[in-house]
């Protein structure tokens, strides 16, 4: 039986209101990791860091007063919004996610509530806005990563010891509340927030607080998208509280990790996001490791879709405003299959077939359409297809040039589709069309 709680979860079950229906058809989109860390790149007194660029301050070989005067050298003279959203188009991207504050505290915004803010820095303009306006002229939605661990901020405690701590902690949620009404009031066009470091006592220990939070943030504008990450209930839960009832409008935690099967995601909306190396999403000069290619990567958008989710791209651009030649290429690359298969991707969703070796399935919400994403070719040639129960094939045809193909009965409603060319360096795309009514289904009864 349930547990009684007051800043649990106060919904069951999935949003279904127009923002959230937006959010849901977006499908792919482009996290950008900017802000004076940039300007370290991963190094520092000609060592390299192995952690993530973004939390080089918190490296031994990184004195803290050192990184805090970065922000005085933040000059990216050759940032152009307008081209960080056309390339963005390019790629199919629907929605970009910018980081406003990341743990270091520096904001690319001129808070009134931080001196540590861009209006500090040689270039002194607000960087959000020209952004904000740039995407949306571009038709893509702008969310803001909002991190509450903030290091710069004297009454950021990561747990509260003793009465000091804890006025001090006081004094900082009021700064919180501060910072995001008034990023909200600045830029009234964003659809919601992504929120980061949430994970310490100080934060997870004020379920409350949490709860109200996001409801204030929904009072000043309504319909905001928000995750699981914000919140925890009283009694400290994160994500799923007490009761393992999603909290947020979305399931948060899916971060350099997907999930395998449908069972994984209890029927809740969720997103992934993505860093193209394994672990690096602010601007790194040496990139350590495994760097994705636009395969790997479309699989991981292709395999998310197919499982209900959003699927985000991390990029890190450098301190001067442009992006390494690696991720220019991506975007082009993956615009390119994009182009011709984004079908297949915006408005997705779980298809209800049985899963098969050679890729994922993906059903156009709503539709009796499903899309076919193949990505291994089996060596027979045979794409295997098991028409779910009381579901019936009308219709097959490749979905570039919408080529019709012609599908090879092996049982009670099941099939092998051959493609003309089985050769192929990019994901194919099969366009299947269903039917509830056996009457209508392909090659006759
Ligand atoms: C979206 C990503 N979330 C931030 C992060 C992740 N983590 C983290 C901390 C402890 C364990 C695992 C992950 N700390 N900060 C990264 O810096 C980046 O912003």
């Amino acid at each position: 039986d349930t547990i009684a709680l007051q800043h649990g979860a106060h919904r069951i079950g999935n949003r279904t209101d127009a923002d959230m229906a937006r959010w849901r058809s977006l499908r792919f989109g482009q996290f950008i990791h900017w802000g004076v860390y940039a300007i370290a790149g991963g190094e520092w007194n000609g060592k390299v860091y192995n952690g993530a660029a973004e939390w080089i301050r918190s490296w031994k070989e990184m004195p803290h007063e050192e990184y805090d005067k970065l922000y005085r050298q933040f000059n990216p003279v050759n940032f152009n919004p307008q081209q960080w959203a056309s390339q963005a188009k390019d790629m199919g991207a629907k929605y970009m996610i910018i980081t406003t504050k990341h743990h270091d505290g520096f904001c690319l915004w001129p808070s009134k509530y931080s001196k540590y803010n861009i209006a500090a820095s040689p270039w002194k303009k607000d960087l959000l806005g020209p952004m904000i306006d740039a995407y949306n002229k571009a038709g893509i939605d702008v969310y803001l990563y909002f991190s509450i661990i903030d290091w710069n901020h004297p009454d950021y405690r990561p747990s509260l010891k003793n009465a000091a701590d804890s006025a001090a902690g006081k004094r900082f949620q009021v700064f919180v509340k501060n910072q995001l009404a008034e990023l909200l009031q600045r830029y009234p066009t964003i659809k919601g927030f992504w929120f980061d470091g949430t994970w310490d006592a100080s934060w997870k220990n004020d379920g409350a607080f949490t709860d109200e939070l996001e409801q204030y943030l929904q009072s000043i504008h309504p319909g905001l998208v928000m995750g699981s990450r914000l919140r925890a209930d009283e009694k400290g839960a994160r994500h799923f509280d007490s009761n393992g009832r999603l909290m947020g409008d979305y399931e948060q935690g899916w971060e350099r990790k997907l999930p395998e099967k449908i069972e994984d995601v209890h029927g809740n909306d969720w997103e992934a996001v993505m860093t193209v190396p394994e672990n690096q999403w602010g601007y790194h000069a040496k990139w350590m490791g495994h760097v994705k290619s636009a395969n790997e990567i479309l699989e991981m958008l292709v395999k998310s879709v197919s499982l209900n989710g959003n699927f985000v791209l991390n990029f890190g651009p450098k301190a001067d405003g442009t992006f390494r030649k690696e991720e220019q290429d991506l975007m082009t690359n993956i615009g390119a299959w994009m182009k011709v298969n984004g079908d297949a991707i915006y408005n997705g969703t779980y298809a209800g077939f049985e899963k098969q070796d050679w890729g994922y399935y993906i059903r156009k919400t709503g539709t009796d359409s499903v899309y076919m994403v193949v990505f291994n070719m089996p060596v027979s040639g045979n794409l295997r297809v098991k028409m779910p129960a009381r579901t019936y094939l009308t219709g097959v045809s490749m979905l570039q040039n919408n080529v019709p193909l012609t599908p090879e009965l092996i049982g009670r409603e099941e099939y092998f589709l051959r493609l003309p060319n089985k050769q192929s360096d990019v994901p194919v795309v099969i366009l299947l069309k269903t039917s509830t009514k056996e009457g209508n289904k392909e090659g006759g009864n």
